[in-house]
């Protein structure tokens, strides 16, 4: 299995014990079904806030499988993408969209059945003037992404796995679901399990 397909069956939530709780983006940015994950290389697309051409050049020039992040620099007022873009993204083989921005066309997406994170919504359309950059270091959520860096999102939210660090990351990974699995198994048994839990958490963290 490639690391994309491993990845694939960790949540975003382990992946983030991971990598210490860093490049978390910001919480405010949520999937819109909170049943879809997404795991990919990203694409990088840094926008003029009210002009989104280059999102359509940008998933023209991502490989199959591939997720696009937008940055959109927050603006909360036009729609970096709707339901047809998204729509686009989807027949092209992207496998999601991360948007530090807003979309619209909302309900018309929820049936897509296609993963896409935005912090929220707008009725207005971007303009199509084509300013911006592909495929460059951008900042999405308060985090950097470099093109090619692991995206990994789902019901809680994304994190970014940079390139260098996706080996190591994987692997606590895995080994951080594992005890959190064996975790439940031990101490969730009886109401004494789960006082004596807390006890040896306590006493193991008790300041003098
Ligand atoms: O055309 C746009 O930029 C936004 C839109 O409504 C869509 O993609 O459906
Ligand atoms: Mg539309």
């Amino acid at each position: 299995m490639n690391i994309i397909d491993q990845l694939k069956e960790i949540p975003t939530t382990c992946v983030s014990d991971a990598l210490n709780g860093q490049n978390s983006l910001d919480s405010t940015i949520k999937p819109l079904d909170e049943q879809l994950k997404v795991v990919g290389r990203a694409v990088t697309v840094k926008i003029s806030p009210g002009d989104n051409l280059l999102v359509l050049k940008a998933m023209r020039e991502a490989n199959p499988g591939d997720v696009l992040v937008i940055d959109a620099k927050s603006y909360m007022d036009s729609a970096s993408c709707g339901d047809f873009n998204l729509k686009l993204a989807q027949k092209l083989g992207l496998a999601g969209v991360v948007i530090d921005g807003v979309v619209r066309d909302v309900l018309a997406m929820k049936e897509m059945n296609y993963p896409v994170f935005a912090r929220g919504v707008c009725t207005a359309a971007s303009k199509k003037y084509g300013a911006g950059e592909i495929n460059v270091p951008i900042s999405c959520g308060a985090t950097v992404i470099q093109p090619g860096d692991i995206i990994h999102g789902d019901a809680d939210g994304v994190v970014v796995i940079p390139r260098g660090l996706e080996e190591d990351v994987l692997k606590k990974a895995q080994e951080k679901l594992k005890q959190d699995m064996e975790r439940e198994e031990r101490i969730l048994t009886s109401r004494e399990s789960a006082q004596q839990y807390i006890d040896r958490l306590l006493a193991a963290n008790r300041k003098a």
